[in-house]
């Protein structure tokens, strides 16, 4: 039941967007689409519902190429909203439902269990524009899962939503995928969504840049840092640990990159030898820092928290390779 993007790429005119993508996503789980602003992400999922045809390439579901027919059993949230404002919640989803094919009778029945799931049974008969812009996300949400897809694709569906609607929308994505729906999000807040996806796939300049599952990518990951709080007077003891770069600093805190093979411990035994320790900890690679290591060959040795935070507010499109 793999979806395969096979060698897609498309161009706007002299633009690039997509220069030959290659992946499969599997059932089962969580898979984020992520990669900095202008990196092709919505120029290919577009591409995957079949709104934009690729120069080249093509998408298999199940083996088989993905036709219109097909497309009518995935479900899709574009990154701009598409809710008739002046329709009432509950209709609003019920009619995605028929539009899917569902009679009435199914349509709401399957729409009542959504918005209770997603926190809007009390909101059925509201305008859809006098919903918060939240809210409306997590219609638009059920509007794209009314159907029971076997497919869902999402442009940045967390973008805009507080930490704890975060969470809760991506239970229910967590979900659908346990169920053994096929579900794709795209994002560009790297940070925001990293404990979120359990396979990435990064894109740059219109390529794959890093994939496969958060831990082995944390694991192969080159750059290793530790968390450091000392009282002491000042940071020469920094001076006995070879290769540590520090990445950042507040107040008695330190952070620094070490090199991949050093003992933790030495760092520690340094630090506690000028003063007394309150905090020491091995940090794992945020998906910030993997994605420069993957756009920049050097940059485990040299990551800065200024890139990072460059990166998780706007993004800072990288070199791909
Ligand atoms: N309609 C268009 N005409 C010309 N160029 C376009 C058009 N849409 C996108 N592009 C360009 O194609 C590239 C990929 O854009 P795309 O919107 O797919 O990126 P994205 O990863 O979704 O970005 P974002 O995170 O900002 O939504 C960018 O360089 C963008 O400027």
């Amino acid at each position: 039941m793999a979806l395969e993007v096979r060698d897609v790429a498309y161009s706007y005119s002299e633009r690039v967007a997509l220069a030959g993508v290659d992946f499969e996503i599997s059932p089962g789980v969580l898979t984020g689409l992520l990669g900095p602003n202008g990196a092709g992400k919505t120029t290919l999922m577009r591409i995957m519902l079949g709104v934009l045809a690729p120069d080249r390439g093509e998408i298999r579901h199940d083996g088989r190429p993905v036709d219109s027919e097909a497309r009518q059993r995935w479900g899709y949230m574009p990154q701009e909203r598409g809710l008739y404002p002046g329709m009432p919640v509950g209709e609003q989803v019920v009619y995605f439902g028929r539009l899917h094919g569902l009679s009435r009778t199914e349509a709401t029945i399957r729409a009542r269990s959504l918005l209770d799931e997603l926190g809007l049974t009390d909101r059925w008969d509201q305008r859809t524009d006098k919903l918060s812009g939240g809210l409306q996300q997590r219609l638009q949400l059920a509007t794209a899962l009314v159907h029971h897809p076997e497919v869902v694709v999402l442009d940045e569906p967390f973008a805009g939503l507080d930490p704890v609607a975060v969470a809760e929308l991506s239970d229910s994505l967590r979900e659908r995928a346990r169920a053994g729906c096929t579900v794709l999000f795209s994002s560009h807040q790297l940070d925001l969504v990293q404990n979120l996806c359990e396979d990435i796939l990064m894109v740059d300049e219109g390529r794959i840049v890093l994939r496969g599952p958060l831990s082995a990518l944390r694991a192969a990951s080159t750059g290793v840092q530790l968390r450091v709080s000392v009282h002491a007077a000042d940071r020469r003891w920094l001076d006995r640990c070879p290769g540590a770069t520090v990445v950042s600093e507040e107040a008695d805190e330190v952070r620094i990159a070490i090199p991949r093979g050093t003992d933790p411990l030495t760092v520690l035994d340094a630090a506690r030898a000028a003063g007394p320790v309150d905090d020491f900890g091995l940090d794992l690679p945020s998906l910030s820092q993997l994605f420069l290591e993957a756009v920049t060959p050097d940059a485990g040795a040299r990551t800065t928290g200024g890139a990072e935070q460059a990166l998780a507010a706007e993004a800072t499109p990288g070199r791909a390779r």
